[in-house]
């Protein structure tokens, strides 16, 4: 049969985060955090819909582990709530929260599953936001004590270790744009928070370089996606350049390059005033980059939109968010950031899909997946092939989960998550998947 093989070594995981998958969020001394204020807060998220609950991960951690090795997954990547080490998101440490994590660890250890640990996925502790939350400075300095925290609890048994998730996400969807936590519509707001998670991951960095793990790797996850103009016309092409920067070069300038690339006045006057050591602590080298890709963007010359950009509507093949299925976008990213941001490694950290899956006799039918996941590597491989230092690939998500403000009625997973019960049932995609990890190649 013809099939794609990849490198030997090559990682295959699925990734959650804390806040979507663990539920539990009052147990064993967990602090609130800005996402469990934020979903309790009327109006916020689909029908109200919260992540008390969510997978219940942090009691079924031993059954989901297990459907990892049925699956022959190599590597899993999961996210650490900063609110259960340190419930106030410093001074004294939760033992109870650490022991979760060693306890998940040992659980993925014993299987021959390599631990992936983002250190922030979104769940800031509430009681840091109290007192300005990412945008008061000193938010950073806790950050690198809490991975400071990590590094020396889980060292060398965590291989892979990323600072930040989606850190535009968090900036712009929850200062900017109120859509996330905490909530926030202060555009200045937002850009300040966006050079604070700038410097917390700088300071992480530098941590675990000084007394981190020492056989293990550090980097950043940035959701990123190819900018396309809708015509050949001139105006169309200055939208897509400022959509760019605004997206994709906003983090990875300033990681790879030292600086943030050039900005409109109003936007650029929005940043603080970066000082050359501050901009040298940011791009502090890492080991690898980890790359989120779902989809790309389409942008045109627009007086209405934000800066005179106006995104155009997807078409064509939709997943249930509305986002265009479009692989060539990954491999053409993927040769961009390798091209321009020369990263030593690359992770696909997180690619996926949500369709409107359906269980019927106990089956789950999602031939839409196995496409999406198949096109999607059979770009990743070729992207390889042209020599991008692709390392791993962690398919978004092991199971449906809590999907922010849309709550549960956007299914990603490869385990279909029964309401109520929180039963897993492997979708078609998971069997699929399951041969693909194992043969270390995709049937064509
Ligand atoms: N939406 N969507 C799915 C997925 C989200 O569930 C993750 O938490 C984020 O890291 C990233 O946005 C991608």
């Amino acid at each position: 049969m013809a099939e794609l093989r990849f490198p030997d070594g090559f990682l295959w995981g699925t990734a959650t985060a804390s806040y979507q998958v663990e539920g539990a969020v009052r147990e064993d001394g967990r602090g609130e955090s800005i996402w469990d204020r934020f979903s309790h807060t009327p109006g916020k998220t689909f029908e109200g819909q919260t992540g008390d609950v969510a997978c219940d991960h942090y009691h079924r951690y031993p059954e989901d582990v297990e459907h990892m090795a049925r699956m022959g997954m190599n590597a899993y990547r999961f996210s650490v709530a900063w609110p259960r080490i340190f419930p106030e998101g410093k001074g004294p440490v939760n033992q109870k929260g650490l022991d979760f994590y060693r306890r998940l660890v040992d659980a993925l250890q014993g299987r021959h599953i390599q631990p992936c640990l983002t250190l922030y996925h979104w769940d800031l502790p509430q009681a840091l936001q109290e007192k300005g939350g990412w945008d008061n400075r000193d938010t950073g300095r806790y950050f690198a004590e809490y991975a400071h925290t990590l590094y020396q609890a889980l060292g060398d048994r965590v291989p892979l270790w990323i600072t930040l998730n989606e850190p535009w996400v968090a900036a712009i969807l929850g200062h900017a744009f109120g859509q996330h936590a905490p909530g926030f519509g202060d555009f200045p707001l937002a850009m300040r928070v966006v050079h604070h998670l700038l410097l917390a991951h700088g300071w992480a960095v530098e941590a675990f370089r000084h007394d981190g793990p020492r056989r293990a790797q550090i980097g950043i996850t940035l959701n990123l996606s190819p900018v396309e103009p809708a015509t050949g016309k001139e105006a169309d092409g200055q939208a897509a350049d400022l959509a760019d920067r605004f997206t994709n070069r906003l983090f990875l300038d300033p990681i790879f390059r030292g600086a943030y690339p050039e900005l409109p006045d109003l936007m650029r006057s929005a940043l603080p005033q970066a000082t050359p050591e501050e901009m040298e602590r940011i791009s502090t080298p890492v080991d690898f980059l980890g790359v989120n890709y779902y989809t790309r963007q389409v942008v045109e010359a627009d007086p209405q939109g934000l800066y005179g950009v106006g995104m155009v509507p997807a078409r064509g093949d939709l997943t249930e968010m509305g986002w265009e299925v479009y692989p060539q976008g990954l491999y053409d990213l993927l040769i961009r950031v390798h091209r321009e941001y020369h990263p030593q490694a690359v992770y696909v950290t997180e690619n996926g899909a949500a369709f409107a899956d359906e269980i019927q006799d106990g089956e789950v039918d999602d031939p839409r997946r196995i496409a999406y996941v198949r096109e999607h590597l059979s770009r990743a491989h070729a992207a390889i092939g042209a020599g991008v230092p692709l390392k791993g690939y962690f398919y978004w998500s092991l199971m449906d989960n809590f999907e922010w403000a849309f709550g549960y009625s956007k299914r990603f997973g490869l385990l279909y998550v029964v309401p109520g019960s929180l039963e897993r049932v492997w979708k078609r995609s998971a069997r699929w998947y399951a041969q693909v990890a194992q043969a270390n190649a995709v049937p064509l």
